[in-house]
């Protein structure tokens, strides 16, 4: 019997998100009451809220939107690591012992808590000589429990523009506190948002069974 760990964050009226960006929010438009037969909301939130993919536009105004990625990045097995250990930037170091020859998808935990109620500034990122390891051994995918592969005050964006010379995908904003490191089958395909630059997803690990 396999058994799936739900790695998303939920999107709620107060989830932390980044300085300066749309906080979530949700009004009730119909109310099952009165002779109206169903209760309708409205949501307003960033696309990059709580767990979410970065589409390729995001960090390239020739990339990709949400809608036209390919599914199947977000969909197979994935390796998750422990990084807990790391300061400032996931560096090469931090998870070369643990790293196999190939891997499709990892992810990355680097915090003991995940802060579900308050925005942390300084939260590890990823150097993009870490991206270039990945991507040297197959990785597609990269996904972490920040809300950024990047640090907070980055201009530059390494990390991101590391991911886009190898046309890898992104998750971000996941909740890993749970999951013991491992492999997994990793489930998180984006919302088809037409044109736009990211996507929540609900994340799911999915234990494998090894014969
Ligand atoms: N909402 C923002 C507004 C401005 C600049 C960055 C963000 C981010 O959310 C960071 C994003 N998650 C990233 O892909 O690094
Ligand atoms: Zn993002
Ligand atoms: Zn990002």
């Amino acid at each position: 019997m396999s058994r799936i760990w739900d790695i998303s964050q939920a999107l709620r009226s107060d989830l932390p998100v980044w300085p300066g960006d749309t906080a979530y929010q949700a009004n009730r438009t119909w109310v099952l009451e009165g002779g109206c037969p169903v209760n309708v909301a409205r949501v307003t939130f960033s696309t990059h809220s709580g767990s979410h993919a970065d589409a390729p536009l995001h960090y390239d105004p020739q990339g990709l939107a949400m809608d036209a990625v390919a599914l199947d990045t977000y969909i197979g097995p994935c390796l998750l690591l422990d990084v807990r250990h790391a300061r400032g930037l996931v560096e090469p170091a931090d998870i070369e012992a643990q790293l196999p020859a190939k891997v499709e998808r990892v992810l990355l935990r680097t915090y003991a808590q995940f802060p579900h109620q308050q925005w942390h500034s300084d939260f590890v990122a990823i150097a993009a000589a870490t991206i270039e390891l990945l991507a040297s051994r197959g990785a597609r995918l990269i996904g972490i429990d920040s809300p950024s592969i990047d640090p907070e005050q980055s201009k530059t964006l390494d990390a991101h523009h590391a991911v886009r010379r190898y046309g890898m995908a992104i998750l971000e904003g996941l909740v890993l506190d749970d999951v013991p490191a491992g492999h997994y089958e990793l489930i998180a395909p984006p919302l088809k948002l037409s044109g736009l630059d990211a996507s929540p997803v609900r994340a799911l690990l999915r234990s494998i069974e090894r014969d």
